[in-house]
């Protein structure tokens, strides 16, 4: 983000900053191929998640992610088109020098209030993100934290228990954690300068610069992934979950061919006996030639002469189906289903009727989904033009294809 009008809109009076952090190593989680924030959970980078979370939540202006400077390329790729929403900065060597200098990034949009947040908890939540900030005061901060609900041991030196502790009163702390902007930077900047650097958490760097902190109800759901073991169960947790958005994308197409003398027509993978057939490189048939396009654009894979140049002498008189086998493989290849397929042959003659039945089931074969996902219909042009003049016949296409997970942001 580099526009600073869009800067400035973002730090509005009502909005309030956000620093992500994100430039741990993970040692805990021991993930040979990356750190914690950016392994997959439900099909997607943990971070992704935590950064969907916030930038759609109405409230949040701008948005710092501390990185490690190793994980640029991986940050891109995780958080992809909203890469591009939020400031990155460089982290530090432990999290509270992450924190600090995500939020000296934050300086010139001179935020009033600002949260802090884990990378590496993705369940947060819009409710939480509001009970935070609805915490905060003018001098005050707020932590979202849940009530210790396991009888807690201190361990003596030799391995044993040495005594019980009370629980009484003790609350595990989560983020993110809100504050004043001025006061909690002052805070980290001055623990900093004194080389004060053994804070788990911002509240206690509050605590330390006598700033009052509220505990605001947290959230069961909202868990710090900190173990291989939790990113395994929040794998699972969200391999059944539904997407919100989910990414249902439609394509369209559109084909004509002309008439030349000839004794049959062949339009969506039947043959039917005629007295012109259509002429074209291929086998001319133009339902299937639309249907290839509406596929394609479903993931933005060009259309069936990107694919299939006419120019080809390979393509020569061949049957369209390879264009929409083709096309289907590539879809799914990308990850997507073909829900349905409707296809509208605009011709005089001949009659499609007859052969609906047969169309359909040849449909079916070709794409690999049930009849009742495939439509054919068929309709004069009302003698006009030149369908109407019998030169020629067109078709159109619309194919719906859902991919995984949800639309992006
Ligand atoms: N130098 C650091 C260390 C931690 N963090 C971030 O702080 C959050 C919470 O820290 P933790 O769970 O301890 O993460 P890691 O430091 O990556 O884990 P480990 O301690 O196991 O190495 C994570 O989002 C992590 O990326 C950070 O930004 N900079
Ligand atoms: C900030 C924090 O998430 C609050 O629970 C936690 O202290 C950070 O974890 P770390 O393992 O101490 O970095």
């Amino acid at each position: 983000m580099t526009d600073p009008s869009e800067m400035r809109a973002l730090a509005a009076d009502d909005k309030v900053a956000v620093v992500i952090v994100a430039a741990g190593r993970g040692a805990r989680a021991g993930q040979a191929d990356g750190p914690k924030q950016y392994q997959r959970i439900g099909g997607r980078a943990v971070i992704a998640r935590t950064l969907d979370m916030f930038l759609a939540h109405p409230r949040i202006g701008p948005v710092v992610v501390a990185i490690h400077a190793d994980d640029s390329a991986l940050f891109r790729s995780a958080a992809g088109a909203n890469a591009d929403r939020v400031i990155t900065v460089t982290g530090g060597a432990s999290r509270q020098d992450s924190v600090r200098l995500g939020l000296l990034a934050l300086r010139g949009y001179a935020p009033s209030q600002v949260l802090v947040h884990d990378a590496v908890r993705p369940f947060v939540d819009a409710e939480l993100i509001d009970r935070t900030i609805a915490g905060i005061g003018e001098r005050q901060g707020a932590l979202p934290a849940l009530p210790v609900a396991d009888t807690l041991k201190r361990e003596s030196a030799a391995g044993m228990i040495g005594e019980t502790v009370s629980r009484n009163g003790l609350h595990a702390a989560q983020t993110p954690q809100g504050f004043p902007f001025w006061p909690i930077l002052a805070a980290h900047e001055k623990a900093h300068h004194l080389g004060k650097a053994d804070f788990t958490d911002d509240a206690a760097i509050a605590e330390w610069a006598h700033i009052p902190v509220k505990i605001v109800p947290g959230s069961p759901d909202n868990v710090k992934l900190t173990w291989a073991r939790d990113i395994s169960m929040a794998d699972q947790r969200l391999s059944g979950e539904r997407p919100r958005f989910p990414d249902s994308r439609t394509g369209n197409g559109y084909d004509v061919h002309a008439f030349e003398p000839g004794d049959h027509v062949t339009l969506c993978g039947v043959s039917i006996p005629h007295e012109k057939k259509l002429s074209g490189h291929s086998d001319a048939d133009v339902g299937l030639h639309a249907l290839t396009d509406a596929l394609l654009a479903t993931c933005g894979a060009g259309d069936i002469g990107t694919h299939f140049p006419p120019s080809d002498p390979q393509w020569k008189g061949v049957a369209s189906r390879i264009f929409v086998e083709y096309a289907a493989k590539l879809v799914r290849a990308r990850g997507g289903r073909i829900a349905n397929a409707d296809i509208t042959l605009i011709c005089e003659a001949p009659r499609i009727g007859p052969h609906r039945e047969a169309m359909t089931e040849t449909l079916s074969a070709m794409l690999a989904i049930s009849r009742d996902r495939i439509s054919i219909k068929a309709t004069t042009n009302e003698k006009l033009g030149f369908v109407g003049r019998e030169e020629g016949i067109a078709a159109i296409a619309t194919a719906s294809v859902v991919f995984p997970g949800d639309v992006p942001e």
